[in-house]
C-alpha cells in the first residue's frame, strides 16, 4: 500500500484533493478525516498540516507527499522534489514600508518578521547580512505596523495582502513556489513501491497535460497540410486520415490550450473548416 500525505487545509490543500480526485483516487468526504485508504489503487491518504508533510515523508513513514516547494525548503528536511503541480503558485519576497531598503544588503541590523524562518535565515546567511529574525505563524503584514519588525518576508500571490498593509516588496524574489510532489531523498523504497509510485505520478501527469491541451479536429485540402501541419504538429505527430470528398484530409492533433483559438484563426486563414476543439478528461503520455 503506498502512503501518500496529503495537504489538510489552506491554500493547497483543496486543489490537491481535486487533482488526486481527476487522477482516480479515491478522496476524502469530511474535512475532519485524517486519513483513508483506497483499496482499488492500493493507497492510503494521511491529511496532515502543509507544514508537516517533509518532515513526514523524509521520516520515512510516508512514501511521497504532496507540499509546497517553500514549505520544503523552509523544513530543512531531507526530501526533494520530484514533480511540480503548478497550482498555489507563489513568488516569496521581502517587504517594508517604502523607502525601508532597497536589497537584502540594506538589511544589517534590522528585524525580519516571518512565517519561514528556514527560507530567511538561509538567503540572509547566503548573502552574509546579519539581522534577526522573529518567527510569526501568520498574518506577518501587520507586524510592521505593530512594532515587531522593520521588515517582512512572506508568500506574495497578486500583492493585494501587502497593498492593504502599505506595503512594498523590495529586492529579488526570494524564491518562486507552486505544489509540487516530494519523496524522500535517497528513498530506500521497497522494491514494490516503486511501480505504485511511478504509476501515481504517470496519473498526475496525465492531469496536468489534459489542463493543458485539448484535443483539435479539422478538415484542410490536401495541398494545405504541410501547413497546416506546422500549425499543430501534435505531441508525437498529428493523425491524418482521408476524407470522402477527394482532395480533403481530417486532421487530429493536441495543441496547447492558451493557443487555441489563435491556431484556430490561422487555420481557418489557410482554408481549414469545420474546426472544433474538445477538452481531454485524463491520458498517459
Ligand atoms: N495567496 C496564496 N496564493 C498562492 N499560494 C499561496 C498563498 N498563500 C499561501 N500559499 C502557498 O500555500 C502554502 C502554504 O500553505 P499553508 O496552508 O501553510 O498556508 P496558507 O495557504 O496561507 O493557509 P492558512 O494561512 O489558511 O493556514 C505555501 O506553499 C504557499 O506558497
Ligand atoms: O499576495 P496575495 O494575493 O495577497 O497573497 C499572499 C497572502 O496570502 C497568504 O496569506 P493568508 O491569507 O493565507 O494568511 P496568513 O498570512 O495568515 O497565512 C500569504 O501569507 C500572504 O499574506
Ligand atoms: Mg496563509
Amino acid at each position: 500500500m503506498l502512503r501518500i500525505a496529503v495537504p489538510n487545509k489552506g491554500s493547497l490543500s483543496g486543489p490537491a484533493a481535486e487533482m488526486l480526485h481527476e487522477a482516480g483516487y479515491r478522496q476524502r468526504r469530511e474535512s475532519k478525516e485524517l486519513r483513508i485508504v483506497d483499496p482499488g489503487n492500493e493507497v492510503e491518504f494521511f491529511y496532515l498540516r502543509p507544514r508537516d508533510i517533509a518532515i513526514y515523508v523524509s521520516s520515512g513513514r510516508l512514501d511521497i507527499g504532496i507540499t509546497g516547494r517553500d514549505l520544503l525548503i523552509d523544513s530543512g528536511a531531507k526530501a526533494e522534489e520530484i514533480l511540480p503541480l503548478g497550482f498555489a503558485r507563489s513568488t516569496f519576497r521581502f517587504a517594508g514600508k517604502p523607502g525601508t531598503a532597497k536589497s537584502v544588503d540594506d538589511l544589517a541590523g534590522l528585524t525580519v518578521a516571518t512565517s519561514y524562518e528556514g527560507i530567511v535565515a538561509g538567503h540572509l546567511a547566503d548573502n552574509g547580512i546579519d539581522a534577526s529574525v522573529v518567527h510569526l505563524d501568520g498574518a506577518v503584514e501587520t507586524a510592521i505596523e505593530l512594532g515587531v519588525a522593520e521588515v517582512i518576508a512572506d508568500v506574495v500571490e497578486t500583492g493585494t495582502s501587502l497593498r492593504n498593509a502599505g506595503l512594498e516588496v523590495f529586492g529579488e524574489p526570494i524564491m518562486k513556489s507552486e505544489a509540487v510532489v516530494i519523496r524522500r531523498v535517497e528513498a530506500d523504497t521497497a522494491e514494490d513501491a516503486e511501480p505504485k509510485v511511478q504509476q501515481f505520478l504517470r496519473r498526475l501527469q496525465g492531469v496536468l497535460v489534459a489542463h493543458t491541451y485539448v484535443m483539435m479536429d479539422y478538415d484542410c485540402r490536401a495541398e494545405h497540410l504541410e501547413q497546416a501541419v506546422a500549425l499543430t504538429p501534435g505531441l508525437e505527430s498529428p493523425t491524418i486520415s482521408p476524407l470522402h470528398n477527394e482532395g480533403w484530409v481530417a486532421v487530429r492533433a493536441m495543441v496547447p490550450a492558451k493557443e487555441a483559438q489563435r491556431i484556430m484563426d490561422d487555420l481557418y486563414a489557410l482554408g481549414a473548416r469545420a474546426i472544433l476543439t474538445t477538452a481531454i478528461h485524463a491520458c498517459r503520455l
